[in-house]
């Protein structure tokens, strides 16, 4: 078995956006600005921490490249590193995760989310067991939907081939990018419906996830 499994967190393994929201209210409360919807974070999330403390400042009527970014972006980063406490599993992913182990696949994680928040949360929710390679958005100087980080997640897996598993347009992007099968989550922040995205399959249930990869891996009929 050469297949890489490589998943994408935030949004396809984990609902992190409750803890992603309450800690970008406390930083931006603390300062004195309005605090946002659960509905506006949840739009910003998907290309890194920069780019989503670029878009709350914006929203907030502040420059997205200015003084106030750079310290709302410090602040942010603090404030969310250890913040796990409001973040949950999706159904059936530790279940779908044992068995595609168990199958024989190696599997990996390639996320935006910064190494620091993500290896703690991977930690809380006894998920780092099973990724042994973990690339993160400040893991290399280029971020998801650029394929590097996805490329440098199978290098250091060392297998030949690989199938990206995520839930949003980033993902379908840098699967693209890359040329490799994209596999979609459909319960988790995509922003728009499920055929405006390219992917080779999509499931709504981690209980139908190793049934999907079998189904593609299955060699063609003769
Ligand atoms: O942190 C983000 O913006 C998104 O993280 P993800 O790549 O795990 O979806
Ligand atoms: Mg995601």
């Amino acid at each position: 078995m050469t297949l890489s499994l490589i998943f994408d967190l935030d949004g396809t393994l984990i609902d992190s956006l409750p803890d992603i929201h309450a800690a970008m209210n406390r930083v931006l409360v603390a300062r004195g600005s309005a605090p946002l919807s659960r509905a506006q974070v949840q739009g910003f999330v998907g290309k890194g921490a920069p780019n989503l403390v670029a878009r709350c400042v914006e929203a907030g009527g502040d420059a997205p490249d200015g003084p106030v970014y750079a310290e709302v972006l410090a602040a942010f980063l603090r404030e969310y590193e250890d913040a796990t406490g409001l973040t949950t599993l999706y159904p059936g992913v530790v279940a779908a995760l044992e068995a595609l182990s168990r199958a024989g696949y190696a599997l990996g994680l390639c996320t935006n989310k910064p190494l620091a928040p993500t290896m703690a949360i991977l930690r809380h929710l006894d998920l780092a067991r099973f990724f042994p390679v973990v690339i993160g958005g400040d893991s290399l100087p280029q971020k998801k939907p650029d394929p590097a980080p996805l490329f440098e997640t199978q290098r250091r897996m060392g297998r030949a081939d690989m199938i990206f598993i995520g839930d949003s347009e980033v993902d379908a992007a840098t699967a693209q990018a890359a040329g490799v099968p994209f596999l979609l989550y459909t319960e988790g922040y995509r922003k728009g419906p499920v055929d405006t995205l390219p992917h080779s399959a999509s499931f709504a249930d981690f209980k139908d996830l190793p049934g999907l990869i079998a189904q593609i891996t299955a060699p063609a009929a003769p």
